[in-house]
């Protein structure tokens, strides 16, 4: 049971005043946690910072304001100038100067009364908001701030800025965020004293009073002892969590499993390829694991296309060889079929039952499946979460792979591990994440990496060519279909929405349709499991030859004779995801490529995105840069981007702070293995507040 001490900050942010539904769902895009099924909490709002600061101490005076920015002014009212009668389209004009020059301030739709009220003609006034320059004239359209210069201190001159969304305004959150920060309970400190006091960091609920008041605008950098203190507790409450996990993974012994190889060989038979050397080495290192009777934990890391699924399927053959059962664990429903497509022909050649269960299986399918299961007759098992069900039940399940990006928590992975009885984990991941990120993900795993590709890719050439130029594109792809290629076309939105317009998938399969014909196929997220199935399966067996998708297909899809991917508004993408797009290419013989197609102009860090990914095809190459250029605070989408899987640390300005986090959480667990303690105690807030509360429930009881 979460402390009560807690509840103000688990407290609905529709428990704040002016929150109702509306503003909440606005609020729950700008929040920087993943919510899922949940809605956003007061803590959620309190973790996001502000990434800029206005500061109205500077001046500049009118001349000197620059269009577009915020700028603070202090002027003489001269005139107001009411809009003619009865015309509301005219706006209300205040005509105000400085020693500098004139300015018009703009209100649309204003009450008179109240603007004479607040700018009387001859007083002296400060007014704040974004300048524009009309022909020449400056103006301001509402200012955000109009005080009188004698009281100025109504006017707040450091600002904090925050991530903001159409329809949800910078007043409008502060407000919100200035009543969540009254309600910061005051909580015993977790950190060791002699930890923060060598880092400089304030306490808890002062590091974040002082990010959402800040004083100036080095207050509120990454860089700050405040954020760095939220971050090392995100960190804390991370490795933590990962270390309970593993003891409490290796608290329960396996058992060895090994085999006679038969069904292995039988399967290595049945493959049209030999293993890279790459894929041997990591076998051979899973397969050690599993002899062990110790409890394997490892993950098996390989760039895109770089043969994970067979090493896995290999992997559960000797688990089955030993007498139990395994499962694989996909992150979507669409690569569980894929998954089962490739794993079920290669298992009946050796003899053994492969089956699927997903959402979808229903009735007699479903409870066969389940029968199967439980009485053994299955051997290997594919799915998605349908697989934690407390319907399904193994007879012996011994061997549990997770086919993850990031999708499935640590809970999740435990989920699995509880339907047998202590048995072996390996998580796939086909994101080269760096080392640094491998230890915040996945804590202390052994590590297998696949560090070759099979034999006879060619390279990717990677094009990058503006949207209006696409019909470029119209010649090259009748060719490759005609030479009997396949295409992807990525478009990143389902629906046209207001505030991005993007060329919505239907949309762009209406147009190639119209260009090529019956040969274009469409899959995107609102479709039906069956209808992508459907389309998933035409545009494998070649019935359709350019399949339009949005980034459904991002993750592991294998379709070996598709040679080009086009990839609409690239600029919308972060560098990982684009480099898991093209990784859907180069998987045969044939030559392939990927063109990116981008809006003009390109910002800075887009420009560089898309740089990166023509200099390189090497996924560890990439992800550093992906790093590096996450610092730089581009937003996408409307989330700010930040590390994922974190809502206040950034590795590239915190990575000092993991490895200490690492060690505070080993010394912490060897005096205090179940948080007992009065720190223990804490430390359990500290769980709770960065939603691990999955770890304090493998806490003994205390
Ligand atoms: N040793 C090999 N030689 C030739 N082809 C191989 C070899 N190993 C795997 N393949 C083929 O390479 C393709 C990619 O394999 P797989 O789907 O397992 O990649 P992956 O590592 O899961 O990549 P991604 O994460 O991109 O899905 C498949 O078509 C598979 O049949």
């Amino acid at each position: 049971m979460r402390p009560s001490l807690l509840d103000p900050l688990f407290a609905p942010i529709t428990s704040l005043e002016g929150v109702g539904p509306k503003v909440a769902a606005l609020i729950e895009k700008v929040v920087p946690a993943d919510l899922g099924e949940r809605r956003a909490r007061v803590g959620d709002l309190l973790f996001t910072l502000p990434h800029q600061v206005i500061d109205r101490r500077n001046r500049p005076g009118i001349a000197g304001a620059a269009q577009g920015a915020i700028v603070t002014l202090e002027l003489r009212i001269d005139r107001h100038q009411p809009p003619p009668r009865g015309n509301r389209s005219v706006p209300y004009r205040v005509f105000a100067h400085d020693d500098t020059g004139e300015i018009a301030l703009t209100f649309f739709h204003a009450h008179a009364a109240y603007l004479e009220k607040q700018m009387p003609v001859g007083e002296h006034v400060v007014v704040s908001g974004r300048m524009e320059w009309f022909n020449g004239r400056p103006s301001m359209v509402h200012p955000d701030h109009i005080a009188p210069l004698s009281g100025a201190d109504s006017l707040p001159l450091v600002e904090p800025v925050y991530p903001l969304t159409a329809g949800l305004s910078g007043k409008v959150l502060r407000r919100v965020i200035g009543q969540a920060v009254e309600r910061i309970p005051s909580l015993p400190d977790w950190l060791d004293a002699a930890v923060a006091r060598k880092q400089g960091f304030p306490s808890f609920p002062d590091a974040l009073r002082k990010l959402h008041d800040p004083q100036a605008p080095l207050d509120v950098s990454p860089e700050a002892s405040a954020w760095r203190r939220l971050a090392y507790d995100e960190f804390l409450a991370g490795q933590l969590s990962l270390a309970l996990v593993r003891a409490n993974v290796k608290r329960l012994s396996g058992r060895p499993l090994t085999g006679d190889g038969k069904i292995e060989d039988a399967i290595r038979k049945a493959l049209p390829y030999s293993l890279t050397g790459s894929q041997e080495f990591a076998l051979a290192e899973i397969n050690a694991d599993l002899a062990e009777p110790e409890r394997m934990l490892r993950l098996l890391q390989g760039d895109v296309g770089s043969g994970k699924t067979v090493v896995a399927l290999l992997a559960m053959a000797r688990a089955v060889e030993a007498g139990g059962q395994a499962a694989l664990m996909a992150p979507t429903e669409i690569l569980a079929r894929q998954h089962l497509a490739t794993i079920a022909p290669l298992a009946e050649r050796a003899g053994l039952k492969a089956a699927i269960l997903t959402g979808r299986e229903k009735g007699r399918d479903r409870s066969s499946t389940l029968a199967g299961l439980a009485d053994g007759s299955i051997d290997i098992v594919v799915g998605t979460h349908a697989l934690f069900q407390e319907q399904v039940v193994f007879r012996d399940l011994v061997l549990a792979v997770v086919d993850e990006q990031h999708r499935f928590g640590v809970h999740q992975r435990l989920a699995i591990t509880a339907k047998g009885d202590a048995p072996d984990m390996l998580v796939m991941t086909a994101t080269p994440i760096p080392r640094t990120l491998v230890l915040t993900a996945f804590g202390d795993m052994d590590v297998s990496r696949l560090t070759e590709k099979p034999a006879g890719r060619q390279p990717i050439k990677t094009v990058t060519l503006p949207l209006e130029r696409m019909d470029q594109l119209v010649g090259r792809i009748s060719e490759a279909i005609a030479d009997g290629q396949k295409v992807y076309w990525i478009c990143p939105l389902v629906e046209d929405s207001d505030e991005i317009k993007v060329t919505s998938a239907e949309e762009r399969f209406a147009t190639l349709k119209h260009e090529f014909g019956d040969v274009v196929g469409l899959v995107h997220g609102r479709m039906k499991g069956a209808e992508k199935d459907e389309a998933m399966r035409a545009f494998k067996e070649g019935e359709t030859r350019i399949l339009v998708a949005t980034t459904v297909i991002e993750v592991g899809v294998d379709v070996p004779d598709a040679t080009i991917i086009v990839i609409e508004h690239a600029e919308r993408f972060g560098l990982a995801q684009l480099h898991q797009l093209r990784g859907r290419v180069g998987r045969g013989a044939k030559a392939s490529s990927c063109v990116l197609l981008y809006k003009d102009p390109l910002g800075e860090t887009a420009k560089r995105r898309l740089s990166v990914m023509r200099e390189t095809e090497d996924g560890f190459v990439i992800s550093e840069e992906d790093l590096k250029l996450r610092g730089e605070g581009e937003l996408l989408g409307t989330r700010q981007s930040g590390t994922p899987g974190f809502q206040v640390a950034r590795i590239e300005f915190h990575a000092d702070l993991l490895e200490v986090a690492r060690d505070d959480a080993r010394l912490i667990l060897s005096r205090d293995p179940d948080l007992k303690s009065e720190r223990g105690q804490a430390l359990r807030l500290l769980l709770y507040l960065f939603g691990r509360d999955e770890a304090v429930r493998l806490l003994r009881a205390g």
